[in-house]
């Protein structure tokens, strides 16, 4: 270590910045830079205080009510800036609380010491075999993740999880995650790889586990760039299973999942800037391909902020860029267009209608997507050879037939125009034939929702050589019920190429087991055709418990709705367009625009492009997908509307019904998993045995 004086930022200082009045986070700006000019000099006025556990922690003013709390070393070269807050919260916030280096795990640890370590009282809920939570670990065992020498018989004395969720704060943020993987039967050998992976030989205090949450201060413009404008935290704190995803280096595709809220997109967006930064002047731009258009809006805006030259990157839903491509590289001619997926169906309908079929629009739209262009099939010979794995009705060979006439009849009526599968096809045949690339490096986000052929296509989009593809995504989010497979597009992903993130940044534990207590026994795939599970899932953040209520009436449910609106509103810190009001059908979201307007509350669609701070928002549950909100209404969850059933569910086979219902569950699972503080769940009529 060099003896050159390093400020050390630590999130929780951000977390108290971020909520002080505008005044005071002017005056605390300007302390910062004095303190950053030096730290050592007599005009910064450190106080000691003689009742604070921990002696190496100091007050300094900000102004006559204001104070900062920052470790100050006796001797040595590190100041850490911890806290700030009126004067009498910075001195409760502090009074208790412990500030250490750990060398063995490279970490800056902070807690509030345990009032008393007696044991915990005990609960009737069983997660693990309780008596057996951690005493099964020596004290080094538990020392080498990172628990204090003072802390090992309160870890040892934790009977659940529930006891651990209590201690949250008794323990470093770090050691609580690993506690918690360990009571999830995640092995110690692969906690201790994850802390070694994350040190450094050189200069520690700067290794990825000390940068979780603590950022070093090197220059005023950025600081000032920071705290001046919306700060998010996510552009300087990463954790270390992060940073080795977003700023590693690998042989070839990488696949990245995580459930909900797990900061895919923040990855993806690191990657995109490390990835931009290694580009050479001849180099073909990278590319960023989402699902949804709203998430490439907002991938726009983030990637500017981010300092991405527009010439390096090329941001774009999969459907646009389909189309896009087709013209620029003229598989198309100038006069042909794509119709999308609506319009696909309407021209079913219309086939039927003329042509009486078994079949339904959907089944054919699907059956001419998923297994005819998805294999290339080229005549009704070949259709009738062609495997149809993962289509849930039986078809015979006359049936295929039947379809197969269909199908002319449909290409025939689409004219000039092309479907998006047809285009891949298309693209697929063109970029396979050659060498030259648009891309040098694609990234995905949302892989979950893009199917086989889009996969492929991608594939061919760029030469195969290091850190080629990126791909990121959540199985659990499979709301459209794509059964996608890597290796079938021909995306090999091997060994230590593939990547899992566990810690939620966006929800509270809370509102996490929650959304995910909708998922249970329902199995899903990791893409690649093996089970993919959610152990060690973990929010190191707490709240309340979500609530759940329903009333005898839509007037009742209406009431109850409105009178928390206007609690929430009561508190001047929150903004109507953090409230969002979500419902699964759009006449349910018209009863919430109809709410609004009665309580004179201005209100937006999530849609909307722009949304301004004093407007409510209203979804549907389907467009909630990528959003994130501090207080969401989930209102029309009751027996009769959850699950959900289609007009056709009643003639579905049974494997139908089991797909469809999969799907309901993940819509469910997305919905609840977008809530940041306030999960509000309401209904009329009698429960819903969903949620358990
Ligand atoms: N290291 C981090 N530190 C602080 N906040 C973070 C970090 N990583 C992510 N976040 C925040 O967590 C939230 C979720 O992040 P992000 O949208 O990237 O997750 P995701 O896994 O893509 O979510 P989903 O799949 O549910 O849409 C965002 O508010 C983001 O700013």
């Amino acid at each position: 270590m060099n003896n050159a004086i390093k400020l050390f930022i630590h999130d929780s200082f951000f977390d108290a910045f971020s909520v002080l009045p505008r005044k005071i986070q002017k005056k605390t700006r300007e302390f910062m830079k004095k303190f950053k000019e030096d730290p050592k000099s007599s005009a910064i006025n450190y106080e000691k205080i003689n009742t604070f556990k921990d002696q190496s922690l100091r007050t300094v003013r900000i102004d006559q009510k204001y104070r900062a709390i920052i470790q100050a070393p006796e001797e040595g070269n590190g100041f850490h800036l911890l806290w700030v807050d009126n004067h009498d919260e910075a001195m409760d916030w502090a009074k208790n609380k412990v500030f250490e280096w750990n060398a063995s795990t490279q970490s800056f640890q902070m807690y509030d010491r345990p009032k008393n370590q007696t044991k915990p009282v005990s609960t009737n809920v069983t997660v693990k075999d309780a008596a057996s939570l951690y005493t099964s670990y020596s004290d080094d065992q538990l020392t080498s993740i990172g628990v204090p020498k003072d802390l090992i018989g309160l870890v040892k004395s934790i009977e659940r999880v529930e006891h651990l969720e209590s201690y949250a704060s008794n323990l470093p943020s770090d050691v609580y995650e690993y506690l918690y993987y360990l009571s999830e039967g995640i092995s110690l050998e692969d906690i201790l790889e994850e802390i070694e992976a994350g040190k450094v030989s050189d200069d520690n205090t700067l290794s990825p586990n000390a940068q979780k949450n603590v950022y070093v201060l090197t220059d005023d413009a950025e600081l000032e760039n920071i705290l001046s404008g919306d700060f998010e935290k996510w552009k300087l704190f990463l954790h270390p299973s992060q940073r080795s995803i977003a700023y590693g280096e690998f042989k070839g595709p990488l696949k990245v999942t995580g459930s909900a809220g797990t900061g895919k997109t923040v990855c993806a967006l690191h990657r995109a800037k490390y990835l931009s930064q290694k580009l050479e002047s001849f180099d073909k731009p990278i590319l960023f391909t989402t699902f949804t258009k709203s998430l490439t809006q907002y991938l726009s805006t983030v990637t500017e902020k981010f300092s991405i030259p527009d010439s390096e990157i090329v941001i774009s839903n999969i459907d646009k860029l389909i189309f896009e491509l087709a013209r620029e590289f003229k598989v198309i001619d100038e006069s042909s267009g794509m119709i999308n997926s609506s319009q696909e169906l309407e021209l079913w309908k219309e086939i039927i209608e003329f042509n009486p079929s078994t079949f339904d629009e959907k089944f054919l739209q699907d059956e001419y997507n998923d297994v005819i262009l998805a294999n290339s099939v080229k005549s009704v010979n070949e259709y009738y050879k062609t495997s149809r794995v993962g289509r849930s009705v039986r078809i015979g060979r006359q049936d295929k037939t039947q379809i197969w006439e269909l199908c002319e009849e449909f290409i025939k009526s689409k004219e000039s125009n092309y479907t998006k599968f047809e285009l891949c096809n298309l693209l697929i045949a063109y970029f396979s034939s050659i060498s030259e690339k648009p891309f040098s490096h694609i990234i995905c986000d949302e892989i979950q929702d893009f199917s086989n052929l889009e996969l492929s296509l991608l594939r061919v989009l760029v030469n195969e050589k290091e850190d080629d593809l990126f791909l990121v995504g959540d199985p659990f989010q499979n709301i459209y019920g794509r059964r996608i497979n890597f290796s079938k597009s021909g995306i090999h992903i091997r060994g230590r190429r593939s990547r899992k993130l566990k810690v939620n940044y966006r929800t509270t534990e809370e509102i996490k087991k929650r959304a995910v207590s909708i998922l249970l026994n329902t199995e899903y795939d990791d893409f690649d055709g093996e089970k993919e599970t959610n152990t060690g899932y973990v929010s190191l953040m707490h709240g309340s418990d979500p609530t759940y209520k329903v009333f005898a009436s839509p007037e009742a449910e209406d009431q109850y709705i409105s009178e928390q609106i206007e609690t929430l509103l009561l508190d001047d810190s929150v903004n109507p367009s953090d409230i969002c009001i979500a419902s699964r059908t759009n006449r349910l979201v018209d009863e919430s625009k109809k709410l609004l307007n009665e309580i004179q509350q201005k209100f937006s669609d999530i849609k909307a492009t722009i949304r301004s701070n004093d407007s409510i928002v209203v979804s549907t549950f389907h467009n909630l997908k990528g959003h994130e909100f501090k207080h969401l209404f989930v209102r029309g969850f009751s027996k009769d509307y959850v699950p959900f059933r289609h007009p056709g569910f009643d003639i579905y086979s049974d494997i139908q019904k089991k797909e469809y219902l999969k799907k309901e569950k993940s819509l469910y699972y997305v919905v609840f998993s977008r809530a940041i503080q306030t999960l509000i769940i309401t209904g009329v009529g009698e429960k819903s045995d969903w949620i358990v």
